[in-house]
């Protein structure tokens, strides 16, 4: 008897991104102004440049304004700092690599952390990894995510990974996921993202294993990390429900065999990380990401637009009453 085609299904950005989309532009017409993104491409990664091309497109596809700058990476700083203050720009986003050292981390804390749309400024990063999720102790406030890692989770929750049954928090609670890549900007916020939902999270980098969780039971109220060592990728492979792969450059491939069958295998490298023989084991196959990130970017850019708003008006408030104060003593 032939042999039918395996069982896997393809799920391509443009599935995901379209609610998200929704829920953007319905942000958007609650607030009277089209919002201004400035990207800063200093970079001289073909990668950074495509980015900064498809941010361009997808803005002025949604309603909000773009406007990329290019310049000298030696005039990088002074350029942020004139965004930082001009009143126009709502959001920056800044092309990486620049320099490929810590200068890029040095030039990331100069853009102010009210126009952030990547959320990688210090205090957004610490919220993250502290679970601490809104800016204001009245809780009225959520804080930025940075951009990819949020990406990777609006994906989780697009194909049900994420268990709505259980309360907000700890949606994860039972999954196991593999995530090879640790970097600053997307490996480990998003293995502690997916921890502190719940998650087993075994964090791969070429080195070493990690392994994130809240320990039995989900006790603890933020993820811990534990050495595993002597473990490899091949430990966790058969372990892990999902497997998202961030492996720059296109020698990498991961080792299908010890693959669990039935897994959901995601890929966020610019390179594709999975032989198209995935598609023989995996139920789930999400090939790339970079759309889903855009569209963040512009949630987070409302985000920020939509605190600034609430942040004046609660000024003016306070103003006016403090002004009811003047008259009435006066
Ligand atoms: N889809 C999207 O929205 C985005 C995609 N990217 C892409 O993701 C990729 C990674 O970007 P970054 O994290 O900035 O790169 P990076 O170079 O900072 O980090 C690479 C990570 O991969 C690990 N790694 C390298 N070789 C490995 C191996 N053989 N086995 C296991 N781990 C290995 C490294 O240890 C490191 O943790 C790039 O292709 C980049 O273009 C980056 C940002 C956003
Ligand atoms: N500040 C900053 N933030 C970034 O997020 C950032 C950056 N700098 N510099 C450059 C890298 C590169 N990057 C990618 C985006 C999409 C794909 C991606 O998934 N591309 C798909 C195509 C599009 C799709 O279908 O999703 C592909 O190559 O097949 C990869 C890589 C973001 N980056």
């Amino acid at each position: 008897m032939a042999e039918e085609k395996p069982h896997c299904k393809v799920v391509l950005a443009n599935s995901i991104v379209k609610n998200l989309l929704e829920e953007v532009h319905d942000g958007l017409k609650k607030i009277n102004k089209k919002p201004l993104l400035v990207g800063f491409l200093s970079s001289a990664d073909p990668a950074a440049r495509v980015y900064a091309e498809w941010t361009g497109k997808t803005c002025s596809e949604n309603g909000f304004a773009f406007e990329l700058r290019e310049v000298d990476r030696e005039l990088l700083e002074d350029a942020l700092i004139d965004a930082n203050n001009d009143p126009k720009v709502d959001g920056i986003i800044v092309y990486y690599p620049i320099f490929g050292s810590r200068q890029d981390q040095y030039l990331q804390q100069i853009v102010d952390v009210s126009k952030d749309v990547e959320g990688l400024s210090h205090r957004y990063i610490f919220n993250m990894y502290q679970n601490i999720r809104f800016l204001d102790p009245q809780n009225t406030k959520k804080s930025i995510l940075p951009c990819t890692p949020l990406a990777v989770i609006k994906i989780l929750e697009y194909l049900r990974i994420y268990n709505t049954i259980l309360p907000y928090g700890n949606r994860l609670h039972g999954r196991t996921v593999t995530v090879i890549n640790r970097s600053e900007v997307v490996g480990r916020p998003l293995a502690a993202l997916l921890a502190n939902d719940g998650a087993c999270v075994y964090s791969v980098d070429i080195n070493d294993v990690q392994q994130f969780t809240r320990g039995e039971g989900l006790r603890k109220r933020r993820h811990e990390v534990v050495e595993k060592p002597g473990w490899t990728l091949e430990d966790c492979l058969p372990l892990s429900d999902v497997v998202i792969s961030g492996v720059p450059g296109d020698k990498y491939k991961v080792p299908l065999h010890m693959l669990r069958e039935g897994a959901v295998c995601i890929n966020f490298s610019s390179e594709r990380n999975f032989r198209p023989e995935v598609k023989e084991k995996a139920s789930i196959y999400v090939p790339a990401i970079g759309k889903v990130t855009i569209v963040v970017l512009l949630r987070n850019l409302l985000r920020i637009v939509q605190n600034k708003i609430d942040e004046e008006a609660a000024g003016n408030e306070e103003k006016s009453s403090e002004e009811k104060t003047v008259q009435a003593t006066s």
